[in-house]
């Protein structure tokens, strides 16, 4: 079954739905240039409106040490997600289960990211698009690539339109979708939710 992490939630009702729906994951934004990104009331909405069994994770982009250690002690996140240049000893310095994203434009070689980011728990492959280092709504080509010895999470530009083709083509452990299923940056459109999840289920 291909897990499904809806990111980028950043209220109370858009949390519930993504849990209705059947979300595994969801994603809360932790950096402050986003149109996504939650202040402390928000997070705090979001992560009460949550029911149990659903994995929470914090993105961050080139963020301080201090600034990460300080949301960890702040919230109860499951996972920790690294969008921007941090190193493998900055990813694991936090002693939690953490995403390292690697931003790809087609196939390539990811035996070294794989290697360097060895403790990861999982490789996020997103659109690379210059000046965006997330959420961007682009998709990368896609290709085969089932095995590479550590779960892997394709995102970038997926949509219940596309989604199921993806899922055909790459065969991911698990996919990641944000502006796919959105009204507006930051505002999730429930029934956009729903047929996308219904649509990897059907994949
Ligand atoms: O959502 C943002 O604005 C964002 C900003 C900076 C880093 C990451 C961000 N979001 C990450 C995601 O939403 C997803 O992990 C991924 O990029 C897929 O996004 P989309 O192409 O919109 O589905």
């Amino acid at each position: 079954m291909v897990r499904i992490k809806i990111c980028g939630i950043t209220n109370a009702a858009d949390a519930r739905a993504a849990a209705v729906v059947g979300a595994d994951a969801i994603g809360l934004v932790f950096y402050r240039k986003s149109p996504r990104a939650l202040d402390a009331a928000r997070t705090q909405e979001v992560l009460t409106a949550l029911p149990p069994f659903i994995t929470r994770v914090g993105l961050f982009v080139n963020a301080d040490a201090t600034e990460v250690a300080a949301t960890l002690q702040q919230y109860p996140l499951d996972v920790l997600q690294f969008h921007g240049d941090e190193s493998p000893s900055f990813c694991r310095s936090f002693d939690r289960p953490y995403i390292k994203v690697v931003r790809v434009t087609a196939a390539q070689d990811l035996r070294p990211a794989v290697d360097a980011y060895h403790d990861a728990q999982g490789l996020l492959l997103d659109c690379a698009v210059p000046g965006v280092w997330g959420g961007s709504g682009q998709s990368f080509d896609w290709w085969r690539l089932s095995d590479l010895g550590k779960p892997w999470i394709l995102a970038g530009g997926l949509n219940a339109g596309n989604v199921a083709e993806a899922i055909a083509i790459a065969r991911p452990y698990a996919v990641d979708v944000s502006s796919g299923v959105e009204m507006s940056p930051g505002r999730k459109d429930h029934d956009k939710m729903a047929q996308f999840v219904a649509r990897v289920r059907g994949a």
